[in-house]
């Protein structure tokens, strides 16, 4: 049976004698989890051949038996002991009190009355098990736990090997798909044409120097080939019989990259490839010993354990050593062959187990690894520079030794501190993961983060070798999927079942309901994906993804590390920003405006534009673009989403249209990400070198995410300035990772509308921009002028959050009614909403997400507007959950925008109707942060309802003064 629970108190580890002779020992008090243990047993039946199926490193001599079956699980909460012997004693040093653990194939033992667990020859065991650690981060540890984390600081570099390694990969995959050679070398070079550029490489000599790797590829491929191996025929019946073999791994069988999840053993990773069920690992460099490199053994060992949790027996693995083949044998002496195998103990397992556990402690405790932890040589360490000047400049412990001086107090501090929040965030993506398993389908499903019981409808090989899924959906299902994501396509299990990483190039033919909310909504049908191996895909999952999380690390360790002093003292409080503002007027009609272009062109350091809604940032930005590009000076527009990039850069367009050639404003980023009309300025990542390099640093502007930002190919990028537009829903962090990459910089935003989307609670929640206009409100101007809002609808936003100075800015727009819209009229509307501004008592159900009565109403309320001419595309309805936004949608006209709060942040509409689903009382985070309320009350241009119970209402000062405002 498996045994999992929390540490509950001091583990006590020692010496006994045994009939074997002197053992080691680890007593853990444990507090056993029984929902745990219980589901365990199942998935243990469940998966019955897979689990212990392999033996071998004794551990202990009494009489094992095989308890899986005796249905009496552990009560609940109760402590018991869980006794671990000998090696796995080095885990158990790893053990603080409250941190989880799993035992496999424990045995029990009765002890003075009371059940007792121990391990048996067939156990692992689990630090921490929900902490997913990456195959590679393994491989890294076990060259140097210190090479780990620097690598996790700093991220990879844009480099030469690491391109070609990337290409090679993608080739050794496309031949195991069937591709010719020569096509997928040049298509593969060809892809990475902007990276080539950058590093200043020519096609051909990629291509010949990639074409010597695959020659080991080719020629292992043939000898299996010769020993009668199926590579891939043709026909869609094979294709299906692979993806069945990709789980139930068969003699004679290969496949490419495989994802993998363990629950069990808290690791995950993409092997590069699965030949009869074993894992096979390609090595760009050289090896000319007989055997694998050890930290390649372990690498192929932790694919290994992942597939023997899908079900899977493994006994050998394989390094492909693709140097090898370009070695000259007249030359080198040594075993120049390119494949090595090697068996697969269990021991090798075990120890592999036991490192990840080293990881998951670490992390969990928040340490810094300082290289003792293992025994590498730090003389023959690559690395060796980068980590001295990193404990130094960090004032870290390194076995290396330190170079240079610390980092002053208060940028230790900030890192570590930063440091931390980033890693809980990581914690917090594990924590999807996990969800995989621990929800059911429908869970899944309800929660948005995955659609199911789709009907596969066909897969299809495109020339590439990549496949084409095909799969319907019931109409009606929402999710937070959308076109362009990468999502984990399965056959309904993603984690045991067959699973792929595929992107989904499409969903369903409906047009999404409002531009800025791509939702999956009803009425789409058709799915299609591509993915480089076929599934028979009936569920689409949500992908955590870590990238964010190292993204941020990376600008983190940039800003600090390798950050210009001066663009520090300002940060740190030890200068004040400075300004040198000319006297030119840029815009005539409105002053906030005009002095932001004033200041963003004078900054030294930088400037805080503070732009309420309606305001006029955009507008602005484009203005001071146009003013520094007229300047001469390079500049970098960002955002955090790809939809605010798009709409400056639309405006900006219309700002340079006689300033710059257009072929000088660039936008970065995926085709899925980028607007379809900003598609002709986007930079092509594949191509000829000198073009593609020739493309983009020819670019004055260049438009990107603050994601993109933090890529290999923009961090090689430098310039004048960088404007951050959304800066205030940005983490301090991630707004480095734009400014690293300028002189001087524009945070465009408004700390009273949402915050940064972050999913653990920590100093990640408040922005730079926030910060900054604290500490330097002289370094900013607020835009005070709003084009938007009638004034009756403005009144409340401005006094509640903007000091009363947010004031309409044309007598036009103060006086703006749905009257102006043609075919409106106001009379016709039912007397209560007559008002620009007006509310709609109900006493509401009293459900706690839900509420059924709101959405009646508000589905009358939505007639009303229509009878009254208005179109119903011109209509919002918000509301503060998901499952009321879905009730909602049940029962009003797919033309009528309906969302959360946070999906309408940054747009607006004509008439606006707020639900707030509350009854007597307001409850939950929701509420609570009145930035919400901002949002919500400052979308609507023309008229304004509010739906809910009053006395929820009345109870929160701040919504009882709304509710005053909106019943004048
Ligand atoms: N100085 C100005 N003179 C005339 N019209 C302006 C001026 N500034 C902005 N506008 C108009 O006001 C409207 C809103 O401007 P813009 O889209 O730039 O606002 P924003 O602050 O980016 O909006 P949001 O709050 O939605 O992000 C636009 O129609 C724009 O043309």
């Amino acid at each position: 049976m498996h045994v999992r629970g929390t540490v509950a108190g001091e583990v006590e580890i020692r010496s006994v004698s045994t009939s074997y002779g002197e053992s080691d020992l680890a007593e853990v008090p444990l507090r056993l989890d029984e929902d745990r243990n219980r589901s365990e047993d199942e998935n243990e039946k469940k998966n019955e051949n897979g689990e212990g199926a392999t033996d071998g490193g004794t551990t202990l001599g009494v009489g094992e038996t095989d308890d899986r079956d005796d249905g009496n699980g552990p009560d609940s909460r109760t402590t018991t002991t869980v006794t671990l012997w000998n090696k796995w004693t080095e885990s158990a040093a790893l053990l603080e009190p409250g941190m989880e653990l799993l035992v496999t194939n424990a045995k029990t033992e009765e002890y003075e009355g009371e059940t007792r667990y121990a391990t048996t020859g067939d156990s692992y065991v689990v630090v921490e098990p929900s902490f997913l650690v990456n195959v590679t981060a393994i491989r890294n540890w076990v060259e140097c736990p210190r090479l780990y984390y620097l690598n996790k600081l700093s991220g990879i570099p844009l480099n030469y090997p690491v391109v070609k390694g990337t290409i090679v990969h993608e080739v050794f995959g496309d031949l195991l798909r069937g591709r010719d050679l020569e096509d997928a070398i040049d298509a593969r070079v060809e892809e990475h044409g902007l990276e080539l550029g950058l590093l200043g490489e020519s096609r051909d000599a990629v291509a010949d120097d990639v074409r010597e790797n695959a020659a080991a590829i080719e020629g292992w491929l043939e000898q299996g080939r010769l020993t009668g191996e199926g590579k891939k025929k043709d026909g869609a019946a094979n294709a299906a019989a692979r993806s069945e073999q990709s789980f139930s791994p068969t003699e004679g069988s290969w496949r490419s990259e495989q994802l993998l999840i363990s629950e069990t053993f808290g690791i995950r990773g993409r092997a590069d490839a699965i030949r009869r069920g074993a894992p096979v690992e390609l090595k760009t460099g050289k090896n000319l010993k007989k055997e694998p490199r050890f930290k390649d053994k372990v690498q192929a060992a932790c694919y290994a354990l992942l597939l023997e949790e899908h079900g899977g027996d493994v006994d050998t693995g394989t390094l492909l050593y693709t140097k090898n083949s370009a070695l000259d044998r007249n030359e080198e002496t040594g075993d120049l062959t390119p494949a090595k195998d090697f068996s697969m103990g269990d021991g090798l397992l075990k120890f592999v187990v036991r490192l990840r556990n080293e990881i998951a402690a670490m992390e969990m405790q928040g340490d810094v690894p300082t290289g003792y932890e293992g025994d590498a040589k730090c003389e023959y360490c690559f690395e060796q520079d980068t980590c001295m000047v990193v404990s130094g400049r960090l004032d870290q412990e390194s076995k290396a030794g330190q170079i240079g001086t610390p980092l002053p107090e208060e940028e230790r501090e900030y890192f570590e501190r930063f440091y931390r929040a980033i890693e809980e965030e990581r914690r917090e993506v594990h924590r999807e993961y996990a969800k995989l398993w621990e929800q059911s389908p429908e869970e899944r499903a309800d929660d948005d983060r995955a659609l199911i019981d789709l009907e596969f409808t066909e897969m299809r090989e495109l020339s590439e070798g990549r496949w084409e899924l095909r799969a319907r959906r019931q109409s009606g299902a929402t999710s937070k999927l959308r076109e362009g994501d990468l999502v984990l396509a399965s056959d309904g299990d993603p984690v045991r079942g067959s699973s792929e990483l595929a992107r989904i190039e499409r969903l369903g033919s409906a047009e999404p309901r409002s531009a800025d909310s791509q939702t999956v909504e009803p009425g789409d049908e058709e799915i299609v994906l591509t993915a480089d191996e076929p599934v028979e895909v009936t569920r689409l999952d949500v992908y955590p993804s870590e990238l964010t999380t190292d993204r941020l690390l990376a600008a983190l360790h940039d800003v600090l590390l390798k950050g210009d002093d001066r663009r520090k003292d300002v940060l740190f409080g030890r200068a004040e920003p400075e300004f040198d503002c000319p006297e030119e007027t840029f815009i005539d009609n409105n002053d906030a405006q005009n002095e932001a272009v004033r200041m963003a062109i004078g900054a030294d350091d930088f400037t805080l534009i503070h732009g309420p809604p309606g305001t006029g940032k955009t507008y602005t930005i484009a203005r001071a673009v146009r003013a520094m590009v007229e300047r001469g000076e390079r500049v970098l527009l960002s955002a955090f989403t790809n939809r605010a990039v798009d709409n400056v850069l639309e405006a900006l367009l219309e700002q340079l249209d006689d300033v710059i050639d257009e072929d000088r404003i660039v936008r970065v980023g995926s085709e899925s990400g980028v607007r379809e009309d900003m598609e002709p300025y986007r930079l092509e990542r594949a191509g000829d070198p000198d073009d593609r390099l020739a493309e983009l640093q020819n670019a004055q502007v260049v438009a990107a995410t603050t994601a993109t930002c933090g890529s290999r190919v923009m961090k090689e990028q430098s310039f004048d300035v960088a404007l951050v537009d959304e800066a205030a829903q940005l983490t301090e962090p991630g707004t480095h990772a734009a400014t690293n990459l300028a002189d001087r910089f524009v945070l465009v935003g408004d700390h009273e509308q949402l915050p940064p989307v972050v999913r653990a609670e920590n100093d990640l929640t408040e922005s730079l921009f926030e910060r900054l206009v604290d500490r330097y409100p002289e370094a900013g101007v607020m835009l005070d002028r709003q084009y938007r809002m009638n004034q009756r609808i403005q009144a409340f936003a401005s006094r509640e959050f903007y000091d009363g100075q947010l004031r309409p800015a044309e007598p036009a727009v103060a006086a703006r009614t749905v009257d102006d819209l043609e075919g409106v009229s106001r009379d016709s509307l039912p007397e209560g909403l007559r008002d620009p501004v007006s509310f709609v008592p109900v006493d509401g159900d009293d459900g706690r997400y839900t509420d059924s009565e709101e959405a009646t109403r508000i589905a009358e309320l939505v007639d009303a507007y229509e009878a009254a001419g208005l179109e119903r595309t011109e209509i919002g309805v918000i509301a503060p959950f998901r499952a009321q936004v879905s009730e909602i949608s049940k029962r009003v006209p797919e033309s009528v925008a309906v969302d959360t709060v946070d999906r309408f942040q940054g747009s607006s509409q004509e008439v606006i109707i707020v639900s707030f689903t509350a009854t007597g009382r307001l409850e939950g985070p929701i509420f609570e942060d009145y930035r919400r309320i901002n949002v919500a009350l400052t979308r609507p241009k023309r008229a304004l309802t509010l739906v809910g119970d009053p006395s929820a209402l009345e109870s929160d000062p701040v919504y009882d003064r709304m509710l005053e405002w909106a019943r004048r």
